[in-house]
């Protein structure tokens, strides 16, 4: 089988990426923030705490015919951005772009952190890192990738955000539609359970590219780029007036500055991300100071290629029994 799902930006950000998840009998549709960085599949529900429920979908597992409680597990995420949430285990059908798992493990959040209850665009996140990274005790449960990828085709997802517009998911099937020229691929670490790779170098603007090793992990439920500090310090260096801010905690520039192109390379390719791309956003509402969308991975031990690099490429992310990620650009 395969299948693929929208994807689109939950804001003019592109802040992150939701798609509709069908759960339970009859369907119940939230909108799940896919995130590769993570490995629970968890729900805003009718469990969740009133008032830390503000605008969101939510899940009754009462009202559905196949929901069943998994008594006695309980789960807790905290994620990098220092939100968290945590609640017990149901399992349910579940349905993804026309994929069906029968037997999903549905996390059903009793709390969640106000970062979570102030983003009414979702209603929960479906992880789709490895399972080692899932939370859920006294034993972990399989991510949705896992319990179809035995049904699939071929046992790959593939990512193809978009800036400012509506992207997909595909599973099962590679669309070489989606892409330019060749896919080329990088051997994936599974420890301890992102999809972790190693870049071959970058490029800033006109500038000769770098070949260097930059490890780090390729994340859809992250906004930003996270890079190591001399590189960070190396493309704002060509910003005029741009300056690292202890105010608003990372590079900020004039929101009117032009911003060079970013190259990072993966093997012998080379993708491109649009200087715009790293133009995030005002640092409050109708601001001339604008946040970068490139910024120092120091104070998190890993480098992060997130929304804004991964909206640059087409991604497949292949689960077969040696891991690899396939990059090509669009
Ligand atoms: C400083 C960075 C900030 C962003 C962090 N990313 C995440 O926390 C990803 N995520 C998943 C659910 N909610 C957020 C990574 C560290």
């Amino acid at each position: 089988t395969s299948g693929s799902v929208a994807t689109s930006p939950i804001d003019s950000s592109d802040d992150a990426y939701s798609i509709p998840v069908s759960i339970g009998t009859p369907a119940q549709v939230l909108n799940l923030d896919l995130d590769t960085g993570s490995s629970d599949l968890w729900v805003f529900s009718s469990l969740t705490t009133a008032s830390e429920v503000n605008g969101q979908n939510i899940y009754t597992p009462s009202k559905s015919s196949t929901s069943k409680l998994v008594s006695g597990a309980t789960w807790k995420v905290k994620y990098g951005d220092e939100s968290t949430s945590s609640g017990v285990v149901y399992t349910d059908k579940v349905t993804v772009g026309g994929i069906t798992a029968s037997s999903q493990a549905v996390e059903v959040a009793k709390t969640v952190s106000a970062s979570f209850t102030s983003n009414s665009d979702i209603d929960g996140l479906i992880g789709m890192g490895f399972d080692s990274l899932n939370s859920a005790k006294p034993s972990a449960v399989p991510t949705f990738f896992d319990n179809i990828i035995g049904n699939l085709d071929s046992p790959v997802f593939t990512a193809d955000l978009k800036h400012n517009k509506a992207g997909s998911y595909d599973f099962g099937v590679i669309d070489s539609s989606k892409y330019t020229g060749s896919l080329t691929y990088v051997a994936v670490d599974t420890d301890p359970g992102y999809w972790k790779f190693t870049s071959s170098g970058y490029g800033i603007g006109s500038a000769a590219f770098k070949s260097t090793s930059v490890v780090g992990i390729a994340d859809t439920g992250t906004t930003l780029l996270y890079l190591d500090t001399a590189i960070v310090k190396a493309y704002y260096a060509t910003v005029s007036g741009a300056s690292n801010s202890a105010t608003y905690g990372g590079w900020v520039f004039k929101c009117s500055a032009t911003l060079p192109n970013f190259v990072f390379g993966v093997g012998s390719a080379k993708i491109t991300i649009p200087g715009s791309y790293i133009n995030y956003s005002p640092v409050t509402t109708g601001s001339s100071t604008c946040f970068g969308g490139l910024q120092d991975s120091t104070d998190i031990g890993i480098n992060i290629f997130g929304d804004v690099a991964l909206k640059a490429a087409f991604v497949v992310f292949d689960g077969s029994d040696t891991p690899r990620l396939g990059w090509a650009s669009k």
